[in-house]
């Protein structure tokens, strides 16, 4: 499990080690661990060090100190190195240290910000140390203009010191203007913005340089599930199981307009798992997912006729679909565990519970909140994803996943997951039809074994906001399986699912 934290806490825990007198052996381990890494990429890809020119952005603070220290440790390695101070000051003992180890200093301003953007953008490495988790806001001034003058497709590896300047480490929210880079050395624990978009748009790669504050890290403010976790999660039969025992999944889903939606959502149930799939919705959809899907049991019936672990609703259905709706309606009140998609979040009540997955993109998110009475829309959702579904999840009261290149989970509890397994490739119709049966199957499966997560290390109340970020994760990497480096259509990412849970669980 990666877990990350907020500037603050990094902050906190950083205390009792400075009032201890390392702050200095701290900064040396940060930066130390920064250089390493920058050794390590530039060979990675076959680049030489000896010769190779870096140009550091160094800002007033310790984030400056730590890029201009780094840099030193690079000019040891052979490597030409140029400052450019973008404060009216620089941390003094990295600046000397910097300059005893033969690199050359600008100061930037107004006037020279542009030539120094042209000198910056041929090196064949920029540290981003300009703002760290000091930053108050973006960037401003000469240093906004240095980086505004720089393309965000330089031609040198562009590394970001603990967080890409102007990225908010608490929320991911992102000041422009923003150097996006390749690679994020960040200290001492992962920082929640640098796992949400946009901040993760910006972050590139994320390595973590422990600098030992670790014991003294809170509770995490986010996590993200790595493959030990999902192996543990995810659900093996018994040698008695059956398949009511394994978890039937009730699907409502689809309706005259959209009957393709009930299919892959059927798909998508079947392939992670639940032991049966029972569809209810109407009769012509109905037929359909029996042509596609023979082992789904369809009826008309009602959602009290039918006996299931959970249900999922909502996908495929539009406004007026009343008798879908009133069925999702019903599955919500019986409080079995429910995944509300698409059609199904405006139709629900406003106050939900824990066992509710809901599953809005960007733009539902916005329409939700709206109608909460939050003042949102869909690229205020864009510019703070944490905050948005951080948001969601309180006024609802249930767990909220926020699809995207990052997808978020939030209970309404505050437990957070952040799962970024996919590809692009996944923004494929139909894709969020599947996403929602992967996770209905895992409700169905494991939405009463409090064990399995208490052994996991996750509070058993917190439940449903993990098997929400599983099966994020388990969509995420079944398309990236079917992507083969090419487009795939919806149904391929449920085809893809089985093999995937086979490699983890194995
Ligand atoms: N603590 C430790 O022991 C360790 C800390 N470490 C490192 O320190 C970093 C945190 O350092 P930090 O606290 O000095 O803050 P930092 O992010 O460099 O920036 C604040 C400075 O910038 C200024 N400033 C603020 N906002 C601004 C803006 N929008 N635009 C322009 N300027 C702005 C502000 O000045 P002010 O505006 O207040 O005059 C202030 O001087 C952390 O990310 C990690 O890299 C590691 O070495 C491990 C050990
Ligand atoms: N750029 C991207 N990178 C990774 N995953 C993405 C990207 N865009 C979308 N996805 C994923 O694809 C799925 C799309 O779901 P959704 O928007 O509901 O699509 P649809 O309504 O067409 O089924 C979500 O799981 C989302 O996280
Ligand atoms: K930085």
């Amino acid at each position: 499990m990666i877990s990350a934290y907020t500037g603050t806490q990094i902050r906190a825990a950083e205390q009792p080690l400075l009032a201890a007198g390392m702050g200095a052996v701290l900064m040396q381990r940060a930066s130390y661990g920064l250089a390493n890494a920058v050794v390590h990429e530039l060979r990675a890809r076959g680049r030489r060090l000896y010769g190779a020119s870096v140009a550091v952005l160094a800002g007033k603070g310790n984030n400056g100190g730590d890029g201009l220290f780094a840099a030193s440790f690079l000019a040891a390695r052979g490597m030409r190195t140029t400052a450019v101070l973008t404060g009216d000051a620089a941390h003094p003992e990295a600046l000397a240290a910097f300059e005893r180890a033969g690199g050359r200093v600008h100061v930037l301003t107004e006037a020279n910000a542009g030539e120094l953007a042209a000198h910056v953008a041929g090196a064949d490495v920029v540290l981003d140390a300009i703002l760290g988790t000091g930053a108050q806001g973006g960037l401003r001034g000469a240093a906004a203009a240095l980086v505004s003058g720089l393309s965000n497709e330089l031609p040198g590896l562009v590394v970001a010191c603990d967080i890409p300047s102007g990225v908010d480490a608490d929320t991911g929210e992102a000041h422009a203007p923003v150097l996006s880079a390749d690679l994020t050395v960040t200290f001492g624990a992962a920082k929640a913005g640098l796992l949400a978009d946009p901040g993760a748009d910006h972050a590139g790669r994320v390595q973590v340089v422990p600098i030992g504050i670790e014991e003294h890290l809170p509770w995490p403010s986010l996590r993200r599930l790595e493959p030990a976790d999902l192996g543990r999660l995810l659900p093996r039969p018994g040698r008695r199981s059956h398949k009511y025992s394994r978890g039937v999944l009730g699907v409502v889903a689809g309706s005259e307009d959209y009957p393709g939606a009930a299919v892959l959502a059927c798909r998508g149930a079947l392939s992670a798992g639940a032991g049966m799939v029972r569809y209810l919705g109407p009769p012509a959809v109905a037929d359909l997912v029996r042509q596609s899907c023979p082992e789904v049991v369809c009826s008309t019936g009602s959602v009290a006729d039918n006996r299931v672990q959970a249900w999922l609703v909502g996908s495929g259905m539009g406004p007026g679909d009343s008798e879908q709706l009133q069925r999702a309606r019903d599955a919500v009140e019986s409080g079995l565990p429910v995944i509300a998609d698409a059609g199904a979040l405006p139709a629900l009540p406003d106050v939900l519970a824990p066992q509710v997955v809901l599953t809005p993109h960007a733009g539902e998110l916005a329409a939700l909140l709206d109608r909460l009475g939050a003042d949102y829309d869909r690229s205020a959702v864009e510019a703070n994803t944490l905050g948005a579904v951080r948001q969601a999840a309180v006024l609802t009261e249930a767990t909220v996943l926020l699809k995207g290149p990052s997808t978020l989970v939030a209970s309404p509890f505050q437990d957070f997951y952040s799962q970024a397994d996919g590809t692009p490739w996944l923004a494929t119709a139909g894709s969020g039809d599947v996403l929602a049966g992967i996770i209905g199957a895992l409700l169905a499966q494991v939405g009463s074994d409090v064990g399995r997560f208490r052994n996991a290390g996750i509070d058993p109340d917190e439940r449903w906001a993990a098997i929400a970020a599983l099966g994020a994760s388990l969509h995420g990497r079944a398309g990236t399986a079917a992507a083969e480096g090419g487009p795939f259509t919806a149904g391929r990412i449920a085809d893809a699912v089985p093999a995937v849970w086979g490699r983890l669980a194995g």
